[in-house]
């Protein structure tokens, strides 16, 4: 029988290929439409050599193939590789989550393409660390290197468990946090770093509110201010020599806008978080700056932008504000991605 070497079978003009055994043999058909010629079968024992991964082509390598204009790209790279990674926790342990990573690197004119399974490989040096910012700190240097690119950045999304105390119950419960840790190197060999967190609050009305007790008091009429479950997208550049945790943001919020959704509710607990909204009614406007004044008073935090969008349930839209620190060439005030603030 005709071995499947499909160099063999080329070098031979089209041939009758005996079915084996008859099991089909589906053969790739020849531009004179002859019987094909290439066997179609993957083959288990084949391990390419060194000599054998030289010759593979490597499209990367050309020049000439470049498409469009020659000119150099700001970001390439991989968005969305996952991997468990251990996160450092302030208290010194280590939490396993799924992390969400991307990580992309600049490329210059004349060069057609990065090495792209360097950009996951590069991390994976990585993956058995315990994970904090100066973790990406390394990562990015190592992409530099390793993808001999002049700007490199890295971006890790996971989702943050803390045990939380319900209101007046003594209960307890796991709060998720989606949060994310960055670090950008840029071409001049700046390093920064950012930590970004979406916190998920109860926001009620004060104008609704001053309108139920005016309807109550001067008619006599039971009514209910309108409030709705919001969103701060909050993301801070960590100033040079300090670090930041997660939790230290997510202190902040809780600080700043204090009626975080809650996890373990029993009726004392309900009754105690009317009583806090009643407490703290807040206008998207007030939101903003509540965090503002939290955020503005950490040194170890460079600059910061915040996003916050109530999803109101008096409107069929949403009552959004975006305020930054208003740094010379820091975050500008122009989030415009609301739709990524449902919750
Ligand atoms: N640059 C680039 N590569 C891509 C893209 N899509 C798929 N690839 C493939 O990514 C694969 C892995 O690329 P490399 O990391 O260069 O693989 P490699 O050359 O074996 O790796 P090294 O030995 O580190 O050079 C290649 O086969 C590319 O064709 C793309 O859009 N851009």
């Amino acid at each position: 029988m005709l071995s499947f070497d499909n160099k063999q079978i080329l070098d031979t003009p089209p041939l009758k290929i005996e079915k084996n055994g008859g099991k089909k043999a589906y053969l790739f058909r020849n531009t004179d439409g002859a019987e094909p010629v290439i066997t179609r079968h993957y083959d288990h024992q084949f391990r390419p050599d060194a000599a054998y991964k030289a010759s593979l082509p490597d499209m990367t390598e050309t020049v000439d193939s470049i498409e469009g204009a020659n000119v150099a790209i700001q970001q390439v790279g991989i968005s969305g590789f996952r991997l468990p990674l251990k996160f450092a926790t302030p208290a010194g342990e280590a939490l396993t989550l799924e992390a969400r990573v991307t990580g992309t690197v600049s490329l210059q004119a004349n060069l057609k393409g990065i090495n792209m399974s360097r950009i996951i490989r590069t991390f994976y040096a990585h993956k058995d660390e315990v994970f904090s910012l100066d973790t990406l700190a390394r990562v990015v240097q190592d992409y530099r290197r390793d993808l001999e690119s002049m700007s490199a950045r890295v971006k890790v999304a996971f989702s943050y468990p803390m045990l939380v105390p319900a209101l007046r119950s003594g209960l307890e419960g796991y709060q998720y946090y989606s949060g994310s840790y960055e670090a950008v190197l840029e071409e001049n060999g700046t390093l920064r770093r950012f930590v970004e967190l979406d916190f998920v609050y109860s926001s009620a009305c004060p104008c609704s509110a001053e309108l139920a007790e005016h309807a109550r008091d001067v008619r006599g009429v039971y009514a209910i201010p309108h409030s709705q479950r919001s969103k701060a997208r909050i993301k801070v550049e960590v100033a040079p020599d300090t670090s930041l945790h997660l939790e230290d943001l997510i202190h902040h919020a809780r600080a700043a806008l204090k009626t975080e959704t809650q996890v373990m509710v029993k009726r004392e607990d309900e009754q105690a978080f009317a009583e806090l909204n009643g407490a703290y009614v807040k206008f998207v406007e007030d939101a903003a700056r509540l965090l503002y004044e939290q955020l503005i008073a950490d040194r170890r935090i460079h600059d910061f932008q915040v996003a916050c969008s109530h999803l109101e349930s008096l409107h069929s839209h949403d009552a959004v504000s975006v305020i930054a620190k208003g740094l010379p060439g820091g975050f500008r005030a122009d989030f415009n991605d609301f739709s990524t603030l449902l919750c």
